[in-house]
């Protein structure tokens, strides 16, 4: 029997590195959310124990908690694994509550993928911002003869929707989607500590505008 919550530890000294001050001591929080039959449950289980398992008995969101490092950085995670049955109310809330998004379609389900934009419509709504941390997740890409989406189309869904793109299987391999999670990290990590040189850019332009302003309003006396 597979545990719903599980708890995976691989932060640390792991590999003998050192583990640099962490930017963002809270956990990070990321939904997961799609289509039905898009492989949601497949990916989160896949992410946390490395194993695809083909079928799951779920009927409601789990939340499953695990940590990594990240550049080197012990990052806690939560992950809120949605079914496509949530209540409109408990997708709202999990929205609120998440620092970053997994949009996940199915390469063989053109219905899931047109789903997408009135999903991260919402996102933005609630979130009220356009830049909110999301990876949009083609999958099921081993299925190739049913396939109902091209590379291209995900690729331009994810451009016009500010989301980055990743497509893969989550049958096939646990590198790609550890790949697509980690990058979600690095977005959500980013977004809320800028890198210090991209604070500094910010800095030298608050000057600047901040010189500005004085100067006019010394000129206006
Ligand atoms: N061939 C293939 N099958 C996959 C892949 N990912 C998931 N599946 C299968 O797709 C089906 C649905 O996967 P789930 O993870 O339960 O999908 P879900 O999005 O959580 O489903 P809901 O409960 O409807 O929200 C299962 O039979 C999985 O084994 C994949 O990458 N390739």
């Amino acid at each position: 029997m597979f545990f719903l919550l599980c708890r995976v530890s691989h932060a640390g000294t792991e590999s003998g590195l050192v583990v640099g001050p962490r930017r963002n001591m809270a956990p990070v929080k990321v939904v997961i959310l799609g289509g039905q039959n898009t492989g949601k449950t497949a990916l989160c289980v896949r992410f946390v124990t490395k194993r695809f398992i083909g079928e799951y008995d779920r009927k409601k969101e789990v939340t499953y908690r695990c940590s990594r490092l990240v550049d080197q950085e012990a990052v806690e995670l939560e992950i809120l694994d949605m079914t496509h049955k949530s209540s409109a109310a408990s997708l709202e809330s999990s929205i609120r509550w998440a620092d970053g998004f997994l949009l996940v379609y199915s390469i063989t389900q053109r219905l899931s993928f047109l789903e997408v934009p009135q999903l991260k419509k919402l996102i933005d709504q609630t979130k009220q911002s356009l830049v909110v941390p999301t990876v949009l997740v083609a999958n099921k890409a081993d299925l190739e003869i049913g396939r109902e989406v091209t590379t291209e189309e995900g690729q331009k869904l994810a451009k016009d929707l500010r989301c980055s793109f990743r497509e893969l299987s989550v049958a096939e391999t646990s590198v790609s989607v550890e790949a697509a999670v980690l990058q979600l990290i690095r977005l959500v990590l980013d977004q809320q500590h800028p890198l210090p040189d991209r604070r500094s850019y910010m800095l030298t332009v608050r000057h600047a505008l901040t010189r500005k302003l004085i100067r006019s309003k010394t000129m206006q006396w």
